[in-house]
C-alpha cells in the first residue's frame, strides 16, 4: 500500500515535469519562430527600402549626363580617372553620379550591391570646391566597400537580419582613410552570411550572381565586390579575407585580388563573426580591374593617417625600392598541391604564367608545397577551436544560408558520435574519402581547451619554418610563388558549398601569413573542357567529383593565378603581378 502511494506520487512528479518541459520547450520554440517572423519582417522591409531608394537615385540622375559623357568617365580606368579629375576634367560630383548610375545598373543585373552610400553626394560637392587637388592621391575616386565595413549611420548585419539597423557611431578606420585622400566610398557590396563560407550572398541580402554568367557564383565571401567590380560598376573595392574571400572572387570574376600581410592595414571598426579570431589571421585588402589599381591604393592608404588611427598596425609606407626592384627574381611554381587536383583550365592558367613571366626576365623553377594536409588540419582545428559555438550563437534565430547548413550541421553533431559519423562519411563519399572523413571529424570536435590550442600555434609556427625552409635552394633562394587560385572556375552555386575542399589554394596563405594576390589570366577553353572530361582528381571521391561537375559548363569564364611572396614582401608579391598582368594585357 505503501510502495504503490509513493510510485503514485513518483509518476504525478514525473508527470508534473515531463508537462512543465514540454510546456517551456513550447513557449521556447514559440517565442523563437516570433522572434524569427519579426526578424524577417523587418529584413524584407530592408531590403524592400534600399531597392526603392536604388531606383529613386537612377530616375533622379536619369537626365544629368549624356550617354556619351558617362562612356568617357567609365572608359578610363582608375590611374586615369583620378589624373583627370585632378586636373578639372570632370567633377567628382560627375564621377560619383556616373559610377552610382552604372553600379545600380550592376546591381539589377546581379544583385551586388546592399547599400548606397548616400553621404557621399555631399562629400563628392566638398571635393569638387577644393582649390588644389592634387594633394588627394586617390581624388573623386568612387570606392565600394563590403557590407562589414563599419560607416557612421549605417548599419553592417554579415547578412544577419538581428544586425538590422544596429547603426555604426562611426566610419571604420579605412573608410576615414579613403575620404582623407580624395575617394568616395560609394556604395556597400554583398557578402555571404557571417563571412564565413565562399558563397554568394545570404538570407537577408539574397544571392549575388556572377557578371559573366547570371546563373553561375561570383565566389565569396567578398561576392558583391567580385561582381561589381567585374560587371564595371567599380573600380576600386575593399574586401577581407580569412580563408580567400578576396582571391576566390576574384579569380572567378576575372578581376585582380590582393591580400596583404596581416597588420599592414587596419581592420579596426570592421564588423567580423568572430572578434578574437587572432590565430587565423583575417585582413582586409583592395580588389580592382587591374594591378595598377591595386598599387594606387596601397601606395595610398599605408599611409601617416592610418598608422596614428590605428597604433597596432606595423607603420610601414609604402616600400618604392621593394617595388620598383628590376633584378630577376626566382619563382616557384606549381599547377597542383596534391590534395585538390585543379581542373585543366586552372594548370594551363598556370602554365602560362610561367612562360610569360619567364619572358619578363625572370627564373621559374618547379616547386612542391610541403604537406597541405598537415596545414589543413592546423587550419581547421584552429579555426573551429570553439567547437562553433560562436558561429552557432550568432546564428540563433536566424535563417540559416542553405550553404552553411552543412557546416553548421557538423558543428552540431554529438562528439560521442565523431568517429561512428567519420567512418559513415568515408563510407558514403564514393565508399572510401579518408579526406572528407578527416573533414567531418575536424568539424564535430568540439571545443579545445588552451593547452591544444597552444599546442596548435606551436605546430602552426613549425609547419611555418618547414615550409619557408623549401625556398632556401642550392642554385639560390626563392623571392615569390605562382599557383593556383583554386583547383575551380566559376560555375553553379550548389557545387561551392564544401569550403575545405576549395579554399586549400587560398587559406594556406592565411596560416602562413603570407601576401597573396589573384591576377587573371585566361579564359576557359573547349579544349580544356576535353581535358577535364578525363579528370579524376587525386581521390576520386565526391569533392573530385564535384570538383568536375562544377566546371564542365566554363567555357569563356576566367581564370586567375595566384602570386605570392613572404610576410611583409606585399610590395615585391604586388611587383610580380604587375609584371604578370603587362606580360598577358588586360582580358
Ligand atoms: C591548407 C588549408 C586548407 C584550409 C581549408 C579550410 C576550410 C574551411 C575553413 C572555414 C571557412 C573559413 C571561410 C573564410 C572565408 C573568408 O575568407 N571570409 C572572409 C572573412 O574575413
Amino acid at each position: 500500500m505503501l510502495i504503490s502511494t509513493e510510485s503514485k506520487n513518483c509518476n504525478i512528479i514525473l508527470l508534473t515535469l515531463c508537462g512543465l518541459t514540454t510546456a517551456y520547450g513550447t513557449v521556447i520554440v514559440l517565442s523563437n519562430w516570433r522572434k524569427n517572423r519579426q526578424l524577417r519582417k523587418k529584413a524584407l522591409k530592408r531590403r524592400e527600402n534600399e531597392q526603392l531608394c536604388m531606383q529613386q537615385l537612377l530616375e533622379q540622375l536619369a537626365n544629368n549626363y549624356t550617354k556619351e559623357e558617362q562612356a568617357e568617365i567609365l572608359g578610363l580606368n582608375a590611374v586615369e580617372l583620378v589624373s583627370a579629375a585632378q586636373q578639372g576634367k570632370f567633377s567628382p560630383l560627375k564621377i560619383l553620379e556616373t559610377y552610382w548610375t552604372k553600379a545600380i545598373s550592376c546591381t539589377k543585373a546581379t544583385n551586388c550591391i546592399t547599400s548606397v552610400i548616400k553621404v557621399a553626394k555631399a562629400e563628392a560637392q566638398e571635393l569638387g570646391a577644393c582649390t588644389d587637388p592634387s594633394q588627394f592621391p586617390l581624388f573623386g575616386l568612387p570606392v565600394s566597400v563590403k557590407e562589414c565595413y563599419g560607416i557612421k549611420d549605417m548599419d553592417a548585419t554579415i547578412g544577419l537580419m538581428s544586425e538590422i539597423n544596429n547603426l555604426d557611431l562611426d566610419d571604420c578606420v579605412l573608410v576615414k582613410v579613403l575620404k582623407s585622400l580624395g575617394a568616395v566610398p560609394f556604395v556597400k557590396t554583398n557578402l555571404s552570411q557571417i563571412t564565413f563560407s565562399l558563397a554568394s550572398g545570404n538570407p537577408l541580402f539574397g544571392d549575388t550572381s556572377n557578371p559573366h554568367r547570371l546563373e553561375f557564383t561570383p565566389g565569396g565571401s567578398s561576392s558583391g565586390e567580385g561582381a561589381l567590380i567585374g560587371g564595371g560598376g567599380s573600380l576600386l573595392g575593399f574586401g577581407t579575407d580569412t580563408g580567400g574571400s578576396i582571391r576566390f572572387p576574384s579569380h572567378l570574376c576575372g578581376i585582380c585580388g590582393f591580400k596583404p600581410t596581416c597588420n599592414r592595414l587596419s581592420l579596426a571598426g570592421l564588423h567580423g563573426p568572430i572578434p578574437g579570431h587572432v590565430n587565423i589571421a583575417t585582413t582586409i585588402g583592395p580588389m580592382a580591374r587591374d594591378v595598377d589599381t591595386l598599387v594606387l591604393a596601397m601606395r595610398s592608404i599605408l599611409c601617416p593617417l592610418m598608422f596614428e588611427l590605428d597604433p597596432y598596425i606595423v607603420p610601414m609606407p609604402f616600400d618604392e625600392k621593394l617595388f620598383g626592384c628590376t633584378k630577376p627574381l626566382r619563382i616557384g611554381y606549381y599547377v597542383d598541391d596534391g590534395f585538390n587536383k585543379p581542373v585543366p583550365a586552372v594548370q594551363r592558367a598556370v602554365m602560362m604564367a610561367k612562360k610569360h613571366l619567364e619572358t619578363s626576365g625572370h627564373i621559374l623553377v618547379p616547386y612542391k608545397i610541403p604537406n597541405v594536409e598537415r596545414a589543413w588540419e592546423l587550419f581547421m582545428s584552429l579555426c573551429f577551436a570553439d567547437g562553433g559555438k560562436r558561429c552557432k550563437e550568432i546564428l540563433k534565430n536566424e535563417d540559416i544560408d542553405p550553404v552553411l547548413v552543412p557546416l553548421i550541421q557538423k558543428l552540431y553533431f554529438p562528439k560521442c558520435l565523431g568517429k561512428l559519423g567519420s567512418f559513415l562519411v568515408n563510407l558514403r563519399n564514393c565508399w572510401k574519402s579518408p579526406r572528407i572523413a578527416k573533414d567531418f571529424s575536424l568539424l564535430v570536435e568540439k571545443e579545445r581547451n588552451i593547452s591544444t590550442v597552444w599546442n596548435l600555434e606551436a605546430q602552426t609556427f613549425e609547419y611555418k619554418a618547414k615550409f619557408f625552409s623549401t625556398w632556401v635552394q642550392p642554385e639560390g633562394n626563392l623571392d615569390a610563388l605562382i599557383g593556383p587560385p583554386s583547383a575551380m572556375v566559376a560555375g553553379p552555386q550548389k557545387h561551392f558549398e564544401d569550403t575545405t575542399a576549395i579554399l586549400s589554394y587560398t587559406a594556406l596563405y592565411v596560416l602562413l601569413n603570407c601576401p597573396a594576390g589573384c591576377v587573371p589570366v585566361t579564359k576557359v577553353t573547349q579544349d580544356d573542357i576535353d581535358a577535364l572530361k578525363n579528370y579524376e582528381g587525386h581521390f576520386g571521391d565526391a569533392w573530385d567529383k564535384n570538383t568536375k561537375d562544377a566546371c564542365m559548363d566554363s567555357v569563356g569564364l576566367p581564370v586567375g593565378v595566384q602570386c605570392i611572396t613572404k610576410p611583409w614582401k606585399d610590395e615585391l608579391c604586388l611587383r610580380v603581378m604587375l609584371d604578370l598582368q603587362k606580360s598577358v594585357g588586360l582580358l
